[in-house]
């Protein structure tokens, strides 16, 4: 849809409405049949980084509706509004945007969906233990609107996976409305590029499986919480019994999980998706004027041949400064971090380098904004893997260069602890995103 596209109707006063079309969420038919509601949003015209505002329009002469009036029945509703998420607008957003369109879709109806608020760092993993997994265990159906970022779709993954799965087990459809800081996931998916965050994702029926990885630690390794003020044991596998987190964007050692685990603080979540620079600029040139530091750690890539035998070939280093699987292609809006990577297609890609000075290392990051162009730099590993293992084997003394990130969630490990990641073949919930599975 190209940026000029407009969008005209006539509304119920015979008066004629022209709007953007990237502001347009849908058209839904009333109930009577004789008119519909056009719905769509306002940016504000001071803020770019505000949540837009929802506007309803009757109309007599739309084009034909894009959604009939019971296209929400059949499946059970749930609203996650993650007020801690980014810069803490999901209420606003839940107020002015997501509940107009509700009650819209649903006719006023009462209790036809129901709205959790996040009330602390569990809320989310204790609505989806208490609350989804019984349900969808048992075949029922269910819609997650989940307004937050990356942190909402790792919880809600790894609480479904924290119990057997039954065979009745119907995986529930997620609907991602940007709410967090970088958005990895949302930004990453072929979600219609428009100006709704993600609303004009709701009345369509297109939903594909998330592809998930796994990350296995050594049975030392600990989450760290609340400002990495706190530790706790990781969650453990049903199956295998080992301490396995799950998730869908990055798993990552040595800068970006420094950066982010030194940037998820009060002090910084305010400054939103700067907050990663800020962070990085700290890393990389330290105030003694010293080097940035070099990691220390056997990393090992893990092969396939083509009859299927598996191997663990490692990098040819053993410093290092940048070491990043992902399963998406961009970790923020406009930060390729692995351009190879498709919508939702399951692959998983190493980008990584050696240790280096601030600048250069700015640089190459640099480079990703600029369409994943760090890729085709000589100093960038870049490649598509299966899996990957981290072994400290006691070279590192200080924790902090321990930390390992899944999904922005940060576990570190022991002195001589490890990390084993592998993709993982589970369908546990589907995404709406703007085409049909293949
Ligand atoms: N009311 C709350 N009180 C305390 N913590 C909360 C509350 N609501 C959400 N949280 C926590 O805040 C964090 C928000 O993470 P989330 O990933 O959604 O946002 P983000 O980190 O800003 O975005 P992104 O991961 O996309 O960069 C999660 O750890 C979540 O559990």
């Amino acid at each position: 849809m190209s940026k000029t596209e407009k969008f005209a109707f006539l509304g119920d006063k015979d008066e004629e409405h022209t709007i953007d079309s990237k502001d347009l969420v849908t058209v839904i038919q009333d109930p009577a049949g004789a008119s519909s509601t056009v719905i769509y949003v306002e940016s504000s015209k001071t803020d770019p980084a505000a949540p837009p505002q929802v506007k309803l329009s009757k109309a007599i002469s739309p084009p034909p509706p894009s959604a009939g009036p019971d296209f929400m029945s059949g499946r059970e509703t749930h609203v996650i509004v993650s007020a801690g998420s980014g810069t803490g607008q999901a209420g606003v957003f839940y107020e002015h945007a997501v509940k107009p369109v509700l009650d819209v879709f649903f006719h006023g109806a009462k209790n036809a969906y129901q709205v959790h608020y996040t009330a602390s760092v569990m809320s989310i993993i204790n609505l989806t233990n208490d609350i989804i997994f019984p349900r969808v265990n048992e075949g029922h159906l269910q819609r997650i609107i989940l307004l937050s970022g990356d942190g909402g779709i790792v919880d809600i993954i790894n609480s479904l996976l924290s119990r057997p799965i039954s065979g009745s087990y119907k995986p529930p459809q997620v609907f991602l409305l940007p709410l967090g800081t970088a958005n990895a996931l949302f930004h990453s998916i072929d979600i219609r590029k428009d100006n709704t965050w993600g609303l004009s994702s709701l009345p369509t029926d297109n939903h594909r499986p998330l592809p998930i990885f796994a990350a296995r630690f050594s049975p030392g390794a600990r989450l760290l919480v609340n400002e990495a003020q706190s530790e706790e044991g990781l969650p453990k596998d049903p199956q295998t019994g080992q301490p396995t987190l799950y998730g869908a964007v990055v798993f990552s050692w040595g800068m970006h999980a420094s950066l982010v685990a030194d940037s998820d603080t009060a002090k910084y979540r305010k400054f939103g998706v700067e907050r990663f620079k800020m962070a990085a600029t700290e890393a990389l040139f330290p105030a003694d004027g010293s080097l940035p530091h070099a990691y220390k750690a056997k990393v090992c890539i893990l092969c396939t041949s083509p009859l299927g035998d598996e191997s663990w070939r490692s990098l040819p280093r053993e410093e290092h400064m940048y070491v990043l699987a992902t399963m998406v292609s961009n970790l923020e809006k406009t930060f390729t971090i692995s351009p190879a990577s498709k919508p939702l297609d399951g692959s998983l890609h190493l980008v990584h380098f050696g240790p280096t000075d601030g600048n250069e290392a700015m640089r190459l990051m640099g480079l990703a904004y600029q369409d994943g162009k760090h890729v085709d730099d000589p100093a960038v590993g870049y490649q598509a893997i299966e899996g990957l293992r981290i072994e400290f084997e006691g070279k590192e003394e200080d924790s902090r260069w321990r930390r390992i990130c899944v999904d922005g969630k940060i576990v570190r490990l022991e002195e001589k602890g490890w990390v084993e990641l592998r993709k993982v073949d589970r369908h546990v919930l589907d995404v709406a995103c703007g085409s049909p599975a293949a």
